[in-house]
């Protein structure tokens, strides 16, 4: 195959380049990177795999997305081989560098930036620089012969192989490299009978046995697509724990969220802007919470005259926030629910064991009501347990509690999922772990203290 005729499809999404030079900047990184989601999409030449590619792209403009095209990894020719390239076959699966292509995806899988070979179709050579590829949210292996070797299909999350009519492709083929290229027609249909064809039925076709998805029509097919992103989206949400403790719920992370976790994990970030930032995200994770309480259906008369089948939420709510951290997340939920009643919680002590309840002002007929707890934080745990064990000794049923949190350790939520299946913990994120002082990290430090502008800076 003349290698001119496609195109360098490494790297398509524009939000990975930012994603490169971030992350080539960051030094000192504590956390432990969150494994990329790996999807396989092989098929037959011109089957419409790029399509499938893109259109999964860009469901996800809200997410690191990096597709990574197999021809990179071709196999440089040497001068000789260049002058007979009409006698290479370039879809036989000896054309491919395998093993470096297995290499990069253990590192990517493991959280380390690899570099991609840069494929040059036109001298056929591998050209430098190389491309530089970070981890990202969701990493998409495109290639013909993608699903051919086992130890890459165990690294894949998702298999996908684009099924299309022969006729059709080579129908495509024909029109992509003949008509729009320009090349010889007859070249272009010696090779396809000489290689393409027959390499397609010995090594392409029989991979779609692997796959986990067919997609009959390519990118054309808009229901199979929405599964797959369906499927994706759900599997991206899950941190690990959530596998364990279904009383998680962890919000999406967009790119809206992450910008407002980067500003307040910031060391540098003002007071002003900590405040700031911190607001929005509770404000976020209020309304998530709010999603968890129980609705009935009601259907009201538009201004159209039409009826619109609606729900109404549960109105026997309150909030109760652990000072004083937690007032800082009030605003947001009275902003959110007119007129709630909030009580309040004081917990003092420090470390593991030495938490104590100190103070408590709650409604009196709180038993009755749907509790939304406030705090921001949660790191050992121990306060939370103080904190959700007075509101069940009050009557409270664990199953009407949600705890609203922006930063949740796995030490914390091993403790209080554990100890309250019931209850059900949102929170924007969940870091890697605790250090030696119960400090959430990577963290964001005292919470109350650059809320309250009670540091010592
Ligand atoms: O899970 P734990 O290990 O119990 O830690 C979490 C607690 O720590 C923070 O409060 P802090 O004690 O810093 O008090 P403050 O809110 O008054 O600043 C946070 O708001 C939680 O209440
Ligand atoms: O890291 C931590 C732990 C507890 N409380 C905070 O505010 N930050």
């Amino acid at each position: 195959m003349n290698n001119s005729e496609k195109d360098v499809t490494l790297l398509l999404n524009q939000n990975i380049k930012d994603n490169v030079l971030l992350q080539s900047n960051a030094s000192n990184v504590t956390s432990t990177p969150k494994q990329p989601f790996f999807i396989g999409v092989a098929g037959g030449t011109a089957s419409g795999k790029t399509s499938v590619c893109n259109k999964i792209n860009n469901h996800f403009r809200d997410q690191h997305v990096v597709l990574i095209n197999q021809d990179s990894f071709y196999y440089s020719l040497n001068d000789n081989m260049v002058q007979k390239v009409h006698e290479y076959n370039f879809d036989h699966p000896d054309a491919f560098d395998t093993e470096l292509m297995l290499s990069s995806m253990e590192k990517l899988k493991l959280g380390q930036a690899v570099t991609i070979p840069n494929y040059d179709f036109n001298r056929h050579k591998r050209a430098e620089p190389g491309c530089k590829v970070n981890p990202a949210d969701i990493i998409v292996f495109e290639g013909i012969l993608v699903l051919h070797d086992s130890r890459v299909r165990d690294l894949l999350n998702m298999k996908i192989f684009v099924d299309e009519d022969s006729d059709v492709r080579l129908a495509r083929r024909i029109q992509r490299l003949a008509i729009e290229r320009g090349r010889n027609i007859q070249n272009v249909l010696d090779q396809y009978s000489r290689f393409v064809k027959l390499s397609f039925e010995e090594f392409v076709l029989p991979t779609k046995k692997y796959a986990d998805i067919i997609i009959p029509g390519g990118g054309d097919n808009e229901v199979a697509i929405d599964l797959i992103v369906q499927n994706i989206r759900m599997k991206l949400g899950q941190h690990d724990l959530c596998k364990i403790y279904p009383n998680i719920f962890v919000m999406l992370a967009t790119f809206q969220i992450k910008g407002m976790h980067t500003l307040i994990r910031d060391v540098r970030t003002t007071k002003h802007d900590f405040v700031f930032y911190s607001d929005r995200l509770i404000r976020l994770v209020v309304e998530h919470g709010l999603g968890h309480l129980p609705f009935t259906e009601k259907q009201v008369k538009t201004p159209t005259g039409c009826v619109y089948p609606g729900v109404i939420f549960c109105s026997r709510l309150c909030g109760v926030s652990v000072i004083r951290s937690g007032e800082s997340m009030e605003n947001a939920l009275r902003a959110c629910c007119k007129g709630i009643k909030i009580g309040k919680i004081l917990i003092h002590g420090q470390g593991t064991n030495g938490r104590q309840l100190i103070y408590e002002k709650l409604p009196k007929d709180i038993a009755s009501r749907h509790v939304l707890l406030l705090d921001p934080v949660l790191a050992t745990g121990n306060s939370a347990v103080k904190a959700i064990s007075l509101l069940v000794k009050k009557g409270v049923p664990e199953s009407n509690i949600i705890f609203l949190n922006l930063i949740a350790a796995p030490q914390g939520i091993h403790e209080v999922c554990k100890r309250f299946p019931m209850m059900k913990l949102v929170t924007s994120e969940i870091d890697a772990s605790l250090n030696e002082n119960s400090r959430v990290i990577p963290g964001l430090g005292e919470f109350g203290d650059r809320y309250f502008a009670t540091d010592d800076d």
